[in-house]
C-alpha cells in the first residue's frame, strides 16, 4: 500500500486501527465461537445505524459534485450510495431470519453517539475532504473486519458468513481502495487545518467502532 497520509495515521493510531479491525467480536465470529445473541444485537444497531449512514453518504456525494476537481470521485460515492438500498433490503431479510424485529430496536449509547457523529459530518460546514476521509474509514473497518472471516482458516458459521461476504468481500475491498486513494489525494492536497480536523474524524471513527463492536457484547 502506498504511503499516503492514511497510512501515516494508521502506523500513528496502530493499537486504536486493531481494536476498530480485529476486534473480539469479529474474532469470535472468525473463531466460530460468537454468541447469537452478540451477533443479533449488533444486527439490530447495525439497521439504525445504516438509517443514519444513507444521508451522511448522501452528503458526501453533494460536497463531492460541489469541492472536487475530479469527475470520477462523485462516479465512486454514487456506486457506493446505490449499494446502501440493497444493504437495507439485506438488513430486513437478514432480521426476519433471526425473529428481529427491526421497527422495535432501541438505539444504544454507542449508537446514538455515532449518529450524532454523522450529523455533524453532514453539516455544510464540514468540508469534502474530512468528509471523504470519514466515509473511506468508515466503509474500510468493516472490509477489514469481515475479510478476517473469509479466509480459508476461519471457522465462521454458515448462518453468518452472508454478512461476513457482504462487508469482507473482494468487490467491497476494491470499492474501499477507490475511497482511499480518493482521501488521500485530497489529504495531500489540503491545507495543514483541514488535515487536522480530517485526523481528529479517523480517530474518533475508529473509537466509535470499538464502541460499536463493544456493545454488541450487551
Ligand atoms: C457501525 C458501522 N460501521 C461501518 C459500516 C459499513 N458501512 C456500510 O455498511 C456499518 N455498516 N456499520
Amino acid at each position: 500500500m502506498e504511503r499516503g497520509v492514511l497510512e501515516r495515521w494508521i502506523k500513528e493510531n496502530e493499537g486504536l486501527y486493531v481494536e476498530a479491525t480485529r476486534h473480539p467480536f469479529i474474532l469470535s465470529i472468525r473463531d466460530g465461537t460468537v454468541d447469537f445473541s452478540a451477533y443479533k444485537r449488533w444486527l439490530e444497531q447495525d439497521y439504525l445505524f445504516i438509517r443514519n449512514f444513507v444521508p451522511f453518504v448522501a452528503s458526501v456525494l453533494v460536497k463531492a459534485s460541489r469541492e472536487s476537481e475530479d469527475d470520477s470521485d462523485m462516479e465512486t460515492i454514487l456506486g457506493g450510495m446505490a449499494a446502501l438500498h440493497d444493504e437495507i433490503l439485506w438488513f430486513k431479510k437478514e432480521a426476519s431470519k433471526w425473529n428481529v424485529q427491526l421497527s422495535h430496536v432501541v438505539p444504544q449509547n454507542a449508537t446514538e453517539a455515532y449518529c450524532r457523529l454523522l450529523e455533524i459530518l453532514i453539516n455544510p460546514e464540514t468540508d469534502y475532504t474530512t468528509a471523504v476521509t470519514a466515509f473511506w474509514t468508515i466503509e474500510a473497518v468493516y472490509q477489514q473486519s469481515f475479510s478476517l472471516c473469509l479466509k480459508s482458516d476461519s471457522k465462521t458459521v454458515a448462518e453468518l458468513m452472508e454478512a461476513c461476504r457482504r462487508w469482507g468481500n473482494d468487490d467491497f475491498g476494491t470499492y474501499c481502495e477507490s475511497l482511499r486513494r480518493i482521501a488521500n489525494r485530497h489529504l495531500a492536497n489540503a491545507q495543514e487545518s483541514v488535515r487536522k480536523k480530517a485526523e481528529e474524524a479517523f480517530k474518533l471513527i475508529l473509537q466509535l467502532e470499538v464502541d460499536f463492536w463493544n456493545m454488541s457484547f450487551g
